[in-house]
Order: structure tokens, then sequence, then C-alpha cells
């Protein structure tokens, strides 16, 4: 749906260049929610912005549903940007006009008629939650709701791409999870592609399929959300899952521990599967359970444990062995003492 390639974006500044993408490539699919995730200044903002021309990128190319939106004329680039909604951090409502103009607004720059119009702004606002708020202002909404808003008037058109641009970083935790259920359901119902971007590792774990990390204008690291997850490569992308994943058991307990201390991560179906237990019952150790979760990514289950394993040395190292063959992975945290 969204082909970005070999984007780079070099800004000109009283102080010299600087580039914010360099040489980014990548692919979003027809129906993918897309994550983008870095820490401030990674180049994110821009890239996203690129996407939809609103930053013109310094070379390559970005294809968005068959088109090439840089060979575009001005005319035809604000026919094609009726096809990509964005929504972003400030919301950017017309304080002026009540939340039903904010959204009529969309469609009367669209061309769509008065009698039409209304019909349309009332089932969008119906879809975020927000018929009874049709005639506030933007002022007498909060934070969540002003998003819910900008939502209706970037779907006003039946896009077929959104892009969020840190939709999210403005909210609190309860709200930030009704936004991102509203952006399911809109991706869910509608098919509409959204790409998103964020710093938060939360909102990738809870609704992306597809994950890249950002680092100095590169993308230094990309794939399914759950394997960027169970299996990070980069070093920043370990410090965002650690965000979520964080297992640093104190030192005074790893002290404490004579045992051999292993990490068990189980995929998917594992998660539920006894392996512990038939472990258990096959060799003669016994198990400390000492830290351990189950995630969900998306809502594919992801679960981390540690544990002591304690007995005859030779029976513990062939119970990892068994851990291993079952589990794949498995990693030693402390050697017994
Ligand atoms: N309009 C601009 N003029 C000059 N430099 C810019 C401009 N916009 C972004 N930059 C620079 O480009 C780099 C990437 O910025 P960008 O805002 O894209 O990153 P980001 O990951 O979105 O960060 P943040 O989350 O803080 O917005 C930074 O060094 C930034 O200073």
């Amino acid at each position: 749906m969204i082909k970005v390639e070999n984007v780079s974006k070099v800004y000109n500044t009283k102080s010299g260049k600087v580039v914010g993408v360099d040489d980014v490539s990548l692919e979003v699919l027809k129906g993918d929610i897309y994550g983008i995730v870095g820490y401030s200044g990674a180049g994110k903002s821009s890239l996203i912005r690129c996407m939809n021309i609103l930053e013109r990128p310094t070379s390559g190319k970005i294809e968005v549903d068959g088109v090439d939106l840089l060979q575009l004329s001005s005319k035809k680039l604000r026919e094609a940007r009726q096809s990509i909604g964005m929504i972003f951090q400030g919301f950017y409502l017309a304080s002026a006009k009540t939340v039903f103009d904010n959204v009529a607004f969309a469609l009367k720059a669209a061309g769509v008629a008065t009698t039409q119009r209304k019909e349309r702004v009332m089932e969008l606002l119906d879809l975020v939650g927000l018929s009874d708020k049709a005639s506030h202002y933007p002022a007498q909404l909060s934070g969540g709701q002003k998003q819910r808003v900008s939502i209706a008037r970037a779907l006003a058109n039946n896009p077929k791409v959104l892009l969020c641009d840190e939709a999210t970083s403005a909210l609190d935790p309860s709200t930030t999870k009704s936004i991102l259920k509203l952006l399911k359901k809109i991706n869910q119902e509608f098919g509409i592609t959204i790409v998103l971007i964020t710093h938060e590792m939360e909102v990738v774990k809870e609704i992306c399929d597809t994950c890249a990390v950002m680092q100095d204008g590169r993308i230094i690291e990309q794939g399914p959300s759950y394997d960027i997850f169970a299996n990070p490569k980069e070093e920043l992308t370990k410090q965002f899952i650690d965000t979520i994943l964080n297992f640093d058991l104190p030192a005074k307990l790893l002290e404490a521990c004579k045992g051999t201390i292993l990490q068990l991560q189980f995929r998917g179906d594992l998660a539920s599967d006894p392996v512990v237990s038939d472990m258990l019952q096959k060799f003669k150790v016994s198990a400390n359970i000492l830290h351990g979760k189950v995630e969900y990514i998306k809502e594919t289950p992801l679960g981390i444990f540690i544990m002591e394993l304690l007995g005859d040395p030779q029976e513990v190292a062939e119970a990892k062995l068994y851990l291993e063959e079952r589990l794949k992975q498995v990693e030693v945290i402390q050697h017994a003492r």
C-alpha cells in the first residue's frame, strides 16, 4: 500500500544541513498497522510527513496505493491526499468551530454537498463515540475526545491510509488505550492501513502488526512486531523491548541463589504448554520460579520466566537440554555455585 524507496530528507538550516531521514526504504502492506519507534530526533516525524509529502523528500520515491506522489502536480497531489488521512499529537482542531463543523470542514473541502455532509458527520461522530458532543467546542473536550474528533475528521473522505504522528503521546495511559482500541477498530472494520510513529513500545505491543526501529534517520531493524519483541537484534531495539519485558532481578536475590538460573521464553502456543512440569517429572531437579510474565503482542502470547534449577549437576544439565529442545530460547543467567 505504501512504498518508501531510498527516501532522504535533508533540512537546510542557518547552521548547516541537518539530516532528518537518511536513505530509508520500507513497505507497508495493505491492511497492516505499521509502527515506527525511536527516540526524539530519530527522524520519525520527518519520515511520516514524507509519506503524504507534507514534507518533500530531498531524494527517493514515495508510492501510495500505486501512485508515485512525487510525480504529481499540486492539484493531483491534493486529490491523492484525500486518500491519506493524518492525525497529530496536538490534534490541530479549529478552536472557533464546533465538533460538527471541524469534521464537516474536511467534507466541504472535498466538495461534498451540504445535505450529505450532515449525515456523514453524524455517522463519523457515532463511530468515534462523540454523537452527543456535536455542538461542543474543542476547549470543552478532554484530550482523548479531541483526538477522537481529529480521527473522525481524518476519516471523513474514506481514506485508504491513516498516518498517526505521535497520536497518543499527549494522552494518559487509559485514554491512550481507548484511542488505540479505536484505531484497531478502524483498521479491522474498514481495512484502513495505519502507519503510526511513537516512542512507546506499549503502543506497538497493543496494535502493531509490523514494527520498524529508527535511529539517526535510519531504520535499524524492522519485521513483524512479535519477532521484534521475541528476538530483538539491535541494542536500541533491546532497550525499547526492555521497557516492556524488563527482568532485572535484585542483586541480593541473585547472590542468594546457588543453582543454575535460566531465562525461558515461551512463544505463541507454547505459552500454555506444560513444559516446566514435564521437565520436573522427567529429571530429578527442583525449580524455583524467580520472575515471570506473559505479555500479549497484539493477541499472541509471549511468556518469559526466570527459574533457578537445583539438583545433581548432570540432572540439571540434562533438564536444561530438554528445555532447550522444547522451547528453543533458553538463556543461562547465572551458573550454579
Ligand atoms: N523543519 C526542520 N528544520 C530543520 N531541522 C529539522 C526540521 N524538522 C526536523 N528537523 C531535524 O531532523 C531530525 C529529525 O527530527 P524529527 O522531528 O523527524 O525526529 P522525531 O524522531 O520525530 O523526533 P520527535 O519525537 O522529537 O519529534 C532532528 O535532528 C531535527 O532537529
